[in-house]
């Protein structure tokens, strides 16, 4: 379980959001909603460790731990704008942290990488770079480049605001298919009808008082 305890955050002495008490269980979909430039894209990148939080602090199953200095593979993130390496394959786009950084050996993180692919209807396209690839397309490589780590909580930040209403849908089914996976999934989002459909639990990030 993931918890956040009294944890504020402020940018140049202005409090985005102050003393947020959050428990996110294992294997449930939890979502953060509330409107533009709330904080909620400042929330996650707290919990990933991009941000220092002013106070409070993060516990991981009952212990303590600083995001920034946490080995991440434990939490994998799907950007809004997914990051995916323009200058590489999307076969190499999802073996790449793998390979390089957790020293596997290419021919079991191909396996792994087809296997996600598959899985996910883009087998066809693993040889194409990032710009042959439609926004849901280059969404869902960004899944299997976080999938293929294995990660304990997987966040996505605006996982929708790109997409058409079908592709919207899709994404939501993703999620729900995901389930079987022994993993937790964060999702910050603006869309509240897309977040009611799939979580289980909602946190609305309000104004400080
Ligand atoms: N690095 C930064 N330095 C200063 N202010 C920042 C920084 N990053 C974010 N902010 C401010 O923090 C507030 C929250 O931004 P954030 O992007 O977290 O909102 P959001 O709820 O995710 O919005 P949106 O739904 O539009 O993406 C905004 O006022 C933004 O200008």
């Amino acid at each position: 379980m993931l918890e956040l305890d009294n944890v504020t955050k402020s940018f140049n002495g202005q409090i985005i959001f102050q003393d947020i008490n959050l428990e996110i269980q294992p294997n449930t979909i939890l979502s953060i909603v509330g409107p533009s430039g709330i904080g909620k894209t400042t929330l996650l990148r707290t919990i990933l460790g991009l941000e220092k939080i002013d106070s409070g602090k993060f516990l991981l199953n009952g212990k303590s731990f600083n995001p920034q200095n946490h080995q991440q593979n434990n939490i994998g993130v799907v950007f809004q704008d997914y990051r995916l390496f323009p200058n590489l394959s999307v076969l190499e786009n999802i073996i790449l942290a793998p390979v390089q950084v957790q020293k596997n050996s290419r021919t079991k993180a191909i396996e792994a990488a087809d296997k996600l692919l598959t899985s996910l209807g883009l087998v066809d396209k693993k040889d194409l770079y990032p710009y042959q690839l439609s926004g849901g397309q280059k969404q869902r490589v960004a899944i299997a480049r976080a999938l293929i780590l294995q990660p304990k909580i997987l966040c996505y930040d605006e996982p929708t605001s790109a997409l058409d209403a079908d592709s919207k849908w899709q994404v939501a089914d993703l999620l729900e298919q995901f389930r079987t996976l022994k993993m937790t999934q964060l999702v910050v989002t603006h869309d509240l009808e897309f977040a009611q459909k799939i979580s289980d639990k909602i946190f609305k990030l309000e104004r400080p008082t």
